[in-house]
């Protein structure tokens, strides 16, 4: 695309040129997980081989140099998504889902109860979906669910309806991972904000790929996973607003979150170790910067635009066919993703063809079950494109997918 050279980049990603069943791989699965540049991979190399140690500061020189690159991990990525205060506002868990947990846990529980209402979206990811629901029957919370569209928009009349003085937290996906949908984040957080409810924005979908600013979003919360932004698996980030952070309690104990222990009682670490019990990912935090790195050289807005460029290519070639089914909105208004269903053949036996032609989508409920029941099918197939993916490649998808339809048209 004219925003950003895949050619060059794929020099990045070797796993690229993989083949599969005698053809080149197409990698289309990037919104479970994305590739990892060769910058990334050597800066997990870099860290084992040159200065492993724990971190927090012990005495020596290569835990100084740990501690240091760990904490300044931070700092890096609390920029990358416009979080003013640093290190302080920027947690690092293992993945989206434990820093919707850690906010469920760590406030949901302390500060809900009956009467008090949490409102999600039809669209949400189990991560926040049944994490806030399990919360709701915890507490004793009620649970409310703003609807979907036809086309996969929020109602958003429903939603000014729904969150009342009684709510106290909205948890919305930014960007579905589903129908490709792009919420309004911030109308949310106002409307939030009216009734004195926090909003938790579960940014999965949307930190790897366009720009996010959490300050003009307003979150209270947000949550994204390193291994979807071209970082490894095990790191992820929660943002939180510093004083709401000060105000939580922690919700797992250990090392490197205390400050002064008695065998009477603790006090806890400053922000945000005070949330990092024990040894953490020290690798996977340093090589998150690194990706954080290597996507900043490209610019998020060139990402978007390419990833938004594909997904309009193929949303266009898909429906060249009128046996195709493609949820959510038209496909000039998506983010990088398409899920869709062609007649007659069944999600995953679709998955299964196209990967017989070296082609990775993915086939299921995209950890969106309730969607897919309010939708009226048990599974979709899912093509997701990334910073490496190329028109050719959307061509080969299709071809893929006919193949199958003339396997099943039999
Ligand atoms: C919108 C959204 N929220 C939360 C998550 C959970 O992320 P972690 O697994 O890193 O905690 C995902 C992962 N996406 C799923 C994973 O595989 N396919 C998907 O679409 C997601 O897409």
């Amino acid at each position: 695309s004219d925003a950003l050279d895949a050619v060059r980049i794929r020099e990045d990603f070797p796993i690229l040129e993989r083949e599969i069943n005698g053809n080149q791989l197409v990698y289309l699965d990037n919104a479970a997980t994305t590739q990892t540049p060769e910058q990334v991979v050597d800066a997990i190399c870099d860290y084992y081989r040159n200065y492993n140690a724990n971190v927090h500061r012990g005495i020596h020189q290569l835990s100084q140099e740990a501690s240091i690159a760990y904490e300044e991990a931070h700092d890096k990525v609390a920029e990358f998504i416009g979080a003013s205060g640093g290190r302080e506002e920027m947690v690092f868990t293992k993945n989206t889902t434990e820093g919707e947990n850690l906010v469920a846990y760590a406030w949901g529980l302390e500060e809900l109860g009956p009467g008090d209402e949490i409102v999600l979206t039809e669209m949400e990811h189990h991560a926040s979906l049944v994490t806030w629901q399990q919360l709701g029957k915890k507490t004793g919370a009620d649970v409310k669910y703003i609807p979907v569209d036809e086309q996969g928009y929020l109602d958003m009349d429903a939603a000014r309806e729904m969150i009342t003085d009684d709510t106290k937290m909205v948890s919305v996906v930014h960007v579905s991972n589903t129908l490709g949908t792009t919420n309004p984040v911030r109308e949310l957080a106002d409307i939030a904000h009216d009734h004195d409810s926090y909003i938790f924005v579960d940014g999965a979908q949307a930190v790897p790929n366009r720009p996010v600013d959490v300050e003009k979003i307003d979150a209270d919360f947000y949550a994204f996973s390193g291994h979807k932004m071209a970082g490894p698996t095990g790191i992820g980030g929660l943002y939180g607003k510093k004083h709401i952070l000060e105000e939580m309690d922690p919700y797992l104990y250990g090392g490197d979150m205390i400050r002064k222990v008695t065998y009477e009682d603790a006090t806890w670490e400053d922000l945000p170790w005070k949330f990092e019990a024990g040894t953490p990912n020290i690798a996977q935090g340093v090589a998150l910067a690194a990706a954080v790195d290597y996507l900043e050289d490209i610019g998020m807005e060139n990402v978007q635009r390419h990833e938004e460029q594909l997904a309009e290519y193929a949303y266009d070639r898909l429906t060249e066919e009128d046996d195709v089914e493609i949820y959510g909105p038209p496909g000039d208004d998506r983010g990088g993703l398409v899920s869709f269903n062609v007649e007659s053949v069944h999600a995953h036996d679709l998955s299964s063809i196209v990967n017989d032609h070296a082609v990775a989508i993915r086939a299921g409920d995209h950890c969106t079950q309730p969607l897919h029941d309010k939708l009226g099918v048990p599974a979709s197939a899912r093509a997701s494109f990334y910073i490496y993916n190329t028109r050719k490649e959307v061509d080969k998808l299709v071809e893929a997918v006919d193949a199958a339809r003339q396997l099943f048209a039999q």
